[in-house]
C-alpha cells in the first residue's frame, strides 16, 4: 500500500535572511503560514547549537502559533534535549552537526552512539515526541535505528542531491532499499536534504516513503515565485510522482 506522502517545509533559510541585518524580517513565523498556505503538512527548524540562523524565539513563537507539526532539527545534547523537552514540539529528529560545517554533511552514526542516543531516544519518547533518527541509507544504520527503537528515521538525501548519472542511480538504489528494510522493520521512513523540483520525484516515488523535507530549493525559489506558490509546486510534484 502507498501510503499519501507529507511535505514538511525546512525554513531555517528564511531566518538566514533576517539574520543577515539582525532584524525582526522576513519572518519565520509568517513562512511558515505562507508554506501551511500552499500544502505544506508541517514544519521543520533546525535549532543549531550556533544559531546561525533558527533561534530559541523562533522556536518558542513556532510552538505557540503553528496549526500543523512542528519538526525540530536537533543535535545529541543535553541542551537540544532540554529545549526539547520543555517546547514539546510534535517531532523531534537528531542530526549531527559540525560546527565548521555550510549545512548537514551527512547522517547521525547511530551505530557508533548508541550509548549516546539511547537515553535521548527514550526522554523524548516519553514526552510523547516522535524521535526521527536523521541516518545514511544504510542497513548498519537502520539497524541501529531499530536497536533503538527509534519510531522514525529520515535518510539523508543529500548524496543523491549532489550526484549525477550512474552514481545517482546507484544512491537512489542504496535509499529504496534502506526505506523498504526500516519499512520492514517497523519503522516509518522520511527523506530529506537537497531535495528540488528537479530530483524530487524519484525520491517520493519510493513506496515506503511516508515524509519529505524541504526547504532550501524552497526558500531560494520562493525569491522569485513566492513562498506559497513554490511550496504548491513542489506539493504538485510530489504527488504525480506517487
Ligand atoms: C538535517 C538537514 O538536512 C537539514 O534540515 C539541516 O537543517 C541542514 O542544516 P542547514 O539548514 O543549516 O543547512
Ligand atoms: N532534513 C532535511 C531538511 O529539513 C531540509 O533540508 P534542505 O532542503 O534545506 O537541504
Amino acid at each position: 500500500m502507498t501510503h499519501p506522502l507529507r511535505l514538511g517545509v525546512n525554513i531555517d533559510h528564511v531566518a538566514t535572511v533576517r539574520n543577515a541585518r539582525g532584524g525582526d524580517t522576513p519572518d519565520p513565523v509568517r513562512a511558515a503560514e505562507l508554506a501551511v498556505r500552499g500544502g505544506a503538512d508541517g514544519i521543520t527548524a533546525h535549532l543549531r547549537e550556533d544559531r546561525r540562523h533558527i533561534t530559541d524565539a523562533d522556536i518558542a513563537r513556532l510552538s505557540a502559533a503553528l496549526a500543523v507539526p512542528l519538526n525540530l532539527e536537533m543535535a545529541a545534547t543535553e541542551e537540544m534535549l532540554g529545549i526539547a523537552l520543555r517546547h514539546r514540539p510534535h517531532a523531534a529528529c537528531i542530526v549531527p552537526e559540525k560546527r565548521e560545517e555550510r549545512t548537514t554533511e551527512g547522517g547521525l552514526d547511530a551505530a557508533g552512539q548508541h550509548n549516546v542516543l539511547a537515553p535521548m531516544v527514550r526522554e523524548l519518547a516519553g514526552a510523547n515526541i516522535r524521535v526521527s533518527l536523521f541516518i545514511e541509507p544504510s542497513a548498519e544504520q537502520v539497524a541501529a535505528a531499530v536497536a533503538l527503537r527509534a519510531p522514525v528515521v529520515e535518510l539523508h538525501t543529500g548524496r543523491y542531491a549532489e550526484l549525477e548519472g550512474d552514481a545517482q542511480v546507484e544512491e537512489l538504489r542504496r535509499l529504496t532499499d534502506a526505506a523498504a528494510l526500516a519499512a520492514k522493520n517497523g519503522i516509518e521512513v522520511h527523506m530529506g536534504h537537497g531535495l528540488t523540483f528537479d530530483n524530487v520525484a524519484p525520491v517520493a516515488a519510493i513506496p515506503q516513503v511516508r515524509e519529505l523535507n524541504i526547504g532550501h530549493f524552497l526558500v531560494g525559489e520562493a525569491i522569485f515565485v513566492g513562498l506559497e506558490e513554490s511550496v504548491r509546486r513542489m506539493k504538485g510534484l510530489m504527488e504525480s510522482a506517487r
